[in-house]
């Protein structure tokens, strides 16, 4: 199955399989035939569980660059490492570079390719749930201790080589964060999907194939949003819908400390709060999405670590806020998302009103 992204300044594919590494790496070889040097960038956890096998699947000689695992490979430390790396390597610019793991691997990996001698071709082949989305739409970024993704780059892939027979090794906690930016995708495109989702059990052991049919849906989401709008100037603003105050979470609690999703997550139940007033949301719906993600095993308990005063230097830097205010992505209703202005008295107001709502959700 292939997605195409017809992002403005690279068109590109998705190819979503299982067990077909090798044919969908050699898809590539009039580029990879040219290369003076194949890298592949994974991180430790990916590599000592699947080393053995991907040697064996990928086609071509390389060299490995065995990153820190998470959010610690997106330091300028690692940035700078990688860099180094490829000039011992004496790399140049007919050199390709893979990303071989989950969303940290592959948005540290594209920002170094974004740079590196101005910018050499690289490819994503993601391992996590959550790759879905990261690996998909060019944004590259590492973090500062100040913020989330605060220096990156819009930079497309070649391709993004998806084979989903890698995800089976995931901890049931990568598992929830990735199906966060499933459920992110949903509730801003389909009503349908979200309800069925909701429905569903549990939403950490789809089958591979059900699996499959999510991903492939939340990647069409992103990819039509992204050949709208590669840069963020309109659309692409609503991928970012849970982000503005789970990134202030995940950023407050420490990088690595929460996982993306998880963060998200708990984003996503604030600005369902604020789409109640601005939008046509159903206060019920807000109070049965949060316990469906209990009923997952997402946890709130962040929340409580953390004044709205912690909270309000990092929500202060989200990319989005223009001239000092703050831009929250909300829904008319499940599937309309728009894009509004919030003051700052209204977050903390909202603030107030989601741990409200938890400790009575959780009572
Ligand atoms: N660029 C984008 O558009 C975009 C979109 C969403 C998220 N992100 C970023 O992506 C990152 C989160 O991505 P992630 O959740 O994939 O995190 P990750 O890359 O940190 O991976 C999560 C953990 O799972 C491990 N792992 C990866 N693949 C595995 C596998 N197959 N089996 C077992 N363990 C495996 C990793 O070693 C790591 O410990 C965040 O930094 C977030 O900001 C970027
Ligand atoms: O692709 C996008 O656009 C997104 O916003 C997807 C998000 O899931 C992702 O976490 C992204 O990295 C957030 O971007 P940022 O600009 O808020 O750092
Ligand atoms: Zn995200």
């Amino acid at each position: 199955m292939n997605i195409p992204v017809k992002a403005k300044s690279h068109a590109y594919e998705v190819q979503i399989s299982a067990n077909r590494l090798t044919e969908a790496v050699k898809s590539f070889d009039q580029q990879l035939s040219k290369a003076d040097k194949i890298i592949v960038f994974t991180d430790e956890n990916v590599w000592r569980l699947h080393s053995e096998r991907f040697t064996a699947e990928f086609p071509y000689p390389f060299k490995v660059n065995i990153l820190e695992a998470g959010e610690d490979c997106k330091t300028f430390e690692s940035f700078f490492a990688a860099q180094s790396f490829l000039l011992e390597q004496k790399c140049t610019r007919k050199t390709f570079v893979f990303a071989f793991g989950g969303g940290a691997v592959g948005d540290l990996t594209g920002f170094v390719a974004s740079t590196f001698m101005r910018g050499i071709p690289f490819i994503q082949i993601p391992t996590t749930i959550l790759a879905h989305d990261s690996a998909v739409g060019g944004k590259t970024a590492i973090n500062h201790p100040l913020g989330k993704n605060m220096i990156g780059a819009f930079y497309q892939p070649q391709g993004v080589l998806y084979d989903i027979s890698y995800l089976t090794t995931l901890p049931e906690k990568e598992v929830r964060s990735g199906m966060a930016e499933v459920i992110k995708h949903a509730l801003i495109s389909d009503e349908k999907w979200l309800a069925e989702l909701m429905a569903t059990n549990s939403i950490l052991d789809f089958s591979q194939a059900d699996l499959a049919k999510h991903l492939e849906q939340g990647i069409r989401v992103k990819a039509s949003i992204v050949a709208e709008d590669e840069e963020e100037h309109s659309v692409r603003k609503f991928l970012n819908f849970g982000h503005t105050y789970g990134h202030a979470i995940e950023a407050a609690s420490g990088f690595g400390k929460l996982a993306h999703g998880e963060a998200v997550m708990i984003g996503m139940v604030y600005a369902l709060i604020l789409s109640e007033r601005y939008g046509t949301i159903p206060a019920t719906v807000t109070r049965s999405f949060i316990e469906f993600a209990v009923r997952n095993g997402y946890s709130f308990d962040a929340v409580k670590q953390f004044t709205f005063e912690q909270l309000l230097d990092y929500l202060m830097k989200d990319k989005k806020a223009e001239y000092g205010i703050l831009q929250f992505v909300l829904l008319k209703k499940i599937g309309e998302p728009f894009v509004q202005q919030i003051s700052i008295e209204e977050c903390q107001e909202i603030d107030g009103l989601l741990r409200v709502l938890i400790k009575e959700v959780l009572a």
